[in-house]
């Protein structure tokens, strides 16, 4: 850990003693929110320096020269803090977002060919990575649905154990029921995926064919050096990065067009004056439909799912002018440059969908919406997210006129938490059109 090392002009908050900002982190509704402070605070700065536990040194990024260089023109300077590898690994799976270097370079490519795959066709998440109807939708009795949601939606103390656990493994230490069913959760995850694994391998040894293709079945025959373990780990990645972020995503979607029944107007019309049957769009059809693009990258800038990403730096290197020494942990946070005032001017956190139309100076710069990130760690499951919103979108928009129950009612957010999400179920009235 590097303490006061980085160039004294980079604003520095008022850390408390051994808690940093820690005390901040807790009280905050997301975490986020607390770097766009200190960001419209010091909105020229390249990066803003804060405190962690025990006075470790983080850099929140405050700059779209910052992020580029970051993420893409020196990201070969950066890798994954080993001590988020500790915690996060155990939910979201040990596979790609932890490789580094050519077998990140290797993996991530077999998984690409697979998300144009996902782009090509509509189908959702579980059916093309796993192979299966998980019914995620029909049924509030999915399994994998119920796991997920118990590793994903933790109390405060299952976040402090989870973040102390990257110095020590708490949860096995400590063997509360919180603990221990948390511990089972992710291990049933792993055991219900391992069940297609086995599937999957013993339907290629026997020279089966699938209908359609899946995941598991590309990374066995695209790259024999996976073995099953490893497949198991990045399946979870797909499931879990892919899962609630999207979700996510939705919620805030639908939330937004019940609030202001404009926009659902315009999708509506939009669909109707290039003559689309909703019951019979493919991708190339819902490409055409510009106004709902332009919502739905509203939605992602405004309401980015994902607080951060860590990174370390892993030699000393200069990022848009700042020295940053070796150890140096980064927060790239895509809501500070995605509603930063100097990137997307006075307006930066109004909802206004048109302002895709007419990017001007740096907001047309790719490094300005980072909901996704960019560069060689871009999301692998971008183009599949944002189609399946759309399909969701236009189901809905095109059977219901979508009400508030409450448009004056605050949305709490559930926190703290790993996504931005509200606290309550989210309620609307849907009123069929038919
Ligand atoms: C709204 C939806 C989503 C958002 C906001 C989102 C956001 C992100 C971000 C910011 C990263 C970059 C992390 C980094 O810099 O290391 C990332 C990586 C990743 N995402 Fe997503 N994601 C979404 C949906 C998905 C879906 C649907 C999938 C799977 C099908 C997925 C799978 C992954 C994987 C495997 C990585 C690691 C990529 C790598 O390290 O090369 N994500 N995601």
């Amino acid at each position: 850990m590097s303490q006061f090392t980085v160039q004294p002009f980079t604003p520095t908050l008022d850390n408390d003693f051994i808690f940093g900002q820690c005390k901040k982190f807790l009280k905050a509704a997301w975490v986020p929110y607390l770097y766009q402070e200190w960001s419209r605070r010091w909105p020229e700065s390249p990066f803003i320096r804060f405190l962690g536990l025990f006075n470790s040194e983080y850099l929140v990024i405050n700059s779209v020269q910052a992020y580029q260089e970051v993420l893409q023109t020196k990201n070969s300077s950066f890798c994954k803090p080993a001590l988020t590898r500790k915690t996060a690994t155990i939910v979201i799976g040990d596979g790609l977002p932890f490789a580094e270097g050519d077998l990140h370079r290797h993996r991530k490519g077999v998984l690409l060919m697979e998300s144009y795959l996902w782009k090509a066709s509509l189908d959702l998440i579980g059916i093309k990575a796993l192979g299966v109807d998980l019914n995620h939708v029909e049924s509030d009795e999915s399994q994998l649905h119920t796991l997920v949601g118990e590793t994903m939606k933790q109390s405060l103390s299952g976040h402090i154990i989870h973040y102390l656990s990257s110095y020590l493994p708490l949860r096995r230490l400590m063997p509360i029921k919180m603990n221990n069913n948390f511990l089972r959760s992710c291990e049933q995850i792993r055991y219900l995926i391992w069940a297609h694994v086995r599937d999957c391998r013993s339907q290629i040894n026997s020279g089966t064919k699938t209908e359609a293709p899946n995941a598991i079945r590309l990374m066995m025959e695209q790259s024999p050096l996976w073995n099953d373990e490893e497949i198991v780990e990045y399946i979870l990645n797909l499931l879990i990065l892919g899962h609630d972020t999207t979700s996510c995503s939705l919620v805030w979607a639908v939330s937004i067009l019940s609030r202001d029944p404009q926009h659902q107007d315009r999708i509506r019309k939009e669909i109707e004056d290039l003559g689309l049957d909703p019951e019979e769009l493919g991708y190339e059809q819902i490409e055409r439909l510009r106004f709902l693009d332009n919502f739905i990258r509203e939605v992602l800038r405004t309401h980015c799912p994902v607080a951060y990403v860590p990174r370390e730096a892993i030699e000393d290197v200069d990022i848009a002018g700042v020295r940053i020494p070796k150890g140096t942990v980064i927060h790239p946070c895509p809501g500070v440059i995605n509603l930063h005032p100097q990137v997307w001017g006075p307006t930066a956190s109004e909802f206004d969908p048109d302002r895709w139309d007419n990017l001007q100076g740096v907001a047309a710069n790719a490094y300005a919406f980072e909901t996704f990130h960019n560069g060689p760690r871009v999301c692998i499951g971008k183009q599949l997210s944002i189609v399946e919103m759309k399909v969701m979108l236009i189901k809905m928009v095109t059977k219901f006129r979508i009400e508030a129950v409450d448009e004056q009612a605050q949305i709490e957010l559930a926190s703290p938490s790993f996504t931005l999400r509200p606290k309550e179920k989210l309620c609307v009235r849907l009123v069929d059109m038919m």
